[in-house]
This record gives structure tokens, sequence and C-alpha cells, in this order.
């Protein structure tokens, strides 16, 4: 477990009710010192809550915030070490980019002389490669150039923590990606602990370090990006991070996770089995797109389908195929253009699997999903 000191944020029991919703149930959860962090869940989880509460915008109705291991409940906002951008920048019109930088400076630090505020806004413009816009007025700027700005003028306190609220959301696909990338790196070099709201899961999984999935106003699961996609704690989280098929299967037996099933075509496979269930239960099966692979129909008992959909890529198809007793799965197949492998709407297939590749659930996972609190640790 990350050791007391190496701790830049952490909830202990921290929940917020507003009336009688409650937005975040009681919570624990730390977060290492320079992590990048992703909150991801859909919307209404509870995500922005517990950025708001970092932030100081929110009280919690019960439990305590910690950051740098010091308890916040008395600190108001413009005294935490941590600083938020927003999804609508929010920047003053009237202002030029500098003057807008330097506001948040001279917010928190009045006594600054006017040259040294004319550094650290200088270096805060370099550091969102900005460096040499100070004059421009905000509406000569871009969509992506203002966001910058809005960067920047969090950064210039040189906070230990910045806060993101789905920042990137106004922006148009590409400049999002590029921003994306751009974020990445900054926050590698400067080190500090970033935590992003987005119910982006491409965002999430392609920027941080850790994602938080929330669901209902709970973590269901903490982890690298990878983890949460292959090893999904839940139902919920499998269908939420990324693509994936659901199949109804019963269990044959189960020893220690690695079970066999029975799917409703009749077909038995086997495999990994997250939650506790025994033979004879009920479980859905996640088979993401990618662990199909589409082959010449070679009869015998293998799976089979008729291909309906085809959506082209570039790099990649997918593939809508209608399997008899199972209904219509998603495949994903690589397409190389040297050869013609692209397979149309009609065209048979045969599908195969590995051994590994299906993951099953307690058809009932989110329905029995009981749990009074969310103890979660970044293990680092
Ligand atoms: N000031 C408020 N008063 C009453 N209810 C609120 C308030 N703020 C948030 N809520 C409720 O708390 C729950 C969590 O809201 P929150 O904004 O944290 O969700 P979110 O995950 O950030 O969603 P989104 O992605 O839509 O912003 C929601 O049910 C919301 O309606």
């Amino acid at each position: 477990m990350a050791g007391q000191q190496t701790l830049d944020i952490e909830f202990r029991g921290v929940s917020k009710r507003y009336g009688d919703v409650t937005a975040v149930h009681p919570t624990d959860f730390a977060v290492p010192k320079g992590a990048f962090i992703a909150l991801l869940g859909p919307s209404g989880c509870g995500k922005t809550t517990c950025l708001r509460m970092i932030g100081g915008f929110e009280q919690p109705s019960s439990g305590q915030v910690l950051i740098g291991g010091a308890d916040m409940a008395d600190v108001p906002p413009y005294r935490r070490p941590v600083n938020m951008v927003f999804q609508h920048y929010a920047l003053f019109p009237h202002f030029d980019v500098s003057a807008n930088v330097a506001y948040g400076l001279r917010q928190v630090r009045p006594r600054l002389t006017s040259s040294e505020i004319a550094r650290r806004t200088a270096d805060a413009l370099a550091m969102v490669q900005l460096a040499g816009f100070g004059a421009r007025k905000v509406h000569e700027l871009s969509g992506g150039q203002q966001q910058r700005v809005a960067l920047a003028r969090a950064l210039v306190n040189r906070p230990s923590v910045l806060l993101l609220d789905e920042p990137l959301a106004a922006l148009d696909k590409k400049l999002r990606t590029d921003m994306q990338i751009e974020l990445q790196n900054l926050q590698r070099e400067l080190g500090i602990t970033f935590v992003l709201v987005t119910h982006d899961q491409e965002e999430a999984l392609s920027m941080s370090d850790v994602v938080c999935v929330m669901n209902g106003g709970r973590i269901v699961q903490l982890g690298a990006p990878d983890e949460i996609y292959d090893r999904p704690a839940d139902r919920f989280v499998a269908a939420f991070v990324g693509k994936t098929n659901f199949l109804d299967g019963t269990v044959l037996a189960n020893a220690n996770g690695a079970a066999r099933l029975r799917l409703s075509n009749g077909m038995e496979v086997s495999a990994r089995v997250s939650g506790d269930v025994s033979a004879g239960a009920d479980v859905a099966v996640s088979l993401r797109p990618e662990a199909l692979r589409l082959g010449a129909p070679a009869g015998g008992t293998g799976l089979s389908g008729i291909i309906r959909n085809r959506i082209f890529l570039g790099s990649t198809a997918e593939y809508a195929i209608e399997v008899p007793l199972l209904g219509t799965l998603l495949a994903t197949a690589d397409h190389s253009a040297a050869q013609s492998d692209l397979l149309r709407p009609g065209d048979p297939v045969a599908i195969s699997f590995n051994p590994g590749a299906p993951l099953a659930f307690p058809a009932s996972d989110n329905k029995t999903r009981q749990r009074e609190s969310s103890h979660v640790q970044i293990v680092s």
C-alpha cells in the first residue's frame, strides 16, 4: 500500500448527500503523489461531486478529505493547494491572455511584484505552448488555445493538484486528441497530481495511470487502464469500459474462478468467473469483439453465423454477425490493405476464440450490489 507521505489526496469515509439524493456513498480512496487519475462513469454517478469536494467547492456530508496529509475540513477553496480547469474555460473576454493568466496569481498572491507576476505568467504560457500570445485578446484565439489559457491560469499558482472537469469536452475530435497528448506530457513534466473527470472511456484509458470507475455514487473499480479493460470487476465495468458482447450462460463447474459454462445455444466453453458463483448459477458472459476470430465456415460443432453489417474503420473493420440461438455478436478484425480480406454482408463465417477470453459475471451482478461503502486503495 502507498505510504502516508506519498499520498496526495485521501478520502476517509467521505459521502455527499443533497437532501434525499446520495450523490456519493461513504468512500475511502487514496491517490499517490504525482499520479494521473481519471474519474470515469456515466452521467450522475458522482464524479464531479468528488472533484468539487477535493477543490473545496462542496463540503462532505460525512468523512474527511485530506490533501498532502492535511485535513481540509476548514480550508476554503482558495487556500487549498489545488486548482481547477473547467469545461467552459470561463476566461475574461475583455482581458488579454496575460491578464487572464495573471488573474489567477493575483487572487492568491497579492504581494507578488509586477515583474514576478510577469515572469510567472510568461512561464505558465510557455508550459502550454502559448509563449508570445500574451497580448492577444481571448476572442482572437481558437477553442484549443483558449483551453490552454485556462490551463495556464490554473497552473500559474503552482498547485500540487490540478483538477480537470471534462476540460476537453468542448473541443473537436482532432483537437481533443492533440490536447490529450499535451496534457499527458505536461503532467509528466510537472510531476503534479492530475485528477480528470470524464465520461469518455477512451479518454480515461488513454490519458491516465489510474482509472477510477464510478457508478451510482460508488467506486466500483480502481486500477491501471489495462487492468480495468482486461479484468473488469463486474458486469457494469465490462459493459461501460470498451465494447463487449454479453451472452447468457449457466455454470457447469467452477474451480477458483476457472469455470466451465454452457451458453444458451448449448455450446460449452471455459471462462474466468468473477464473483461467487457455483454450479447451476446463471451468468452473463462478456466476450470482447477483438477476441473473436473470424474464418471460413468449417462445419462441425464450432460457432458460426452470417455477417449482417460491416463498418470499415481503416485499419480494422467491425462486423455485426447473426449467430443462431445467441443473437447478434460484434467482432473486430484487423484489415491489411495488402490483401482484400474484408467480409461482406451475407457471408457465412466461423467464429472462434481463445479459452481464456470469455469472462463471466453473476447474472444478478448489478442488482445484488448492496455494499454500504467503497473501500479502494491504489497500490503503488
Ligand atoms: N447541488 C445539487 N443539488 C442536488 N443534487 C445534486 C447537486 N449536485 C449534484 N446533484 C446530484 O448528485 C448526483 C451526482 O452528480 P454529479 O454532478 O457528481 O455527477 P457526475 O457523475 O459528475 O455527472 P455528469 O457527468 O453528468 O456531470 C446526481 O444525481 C445529481 O443530480
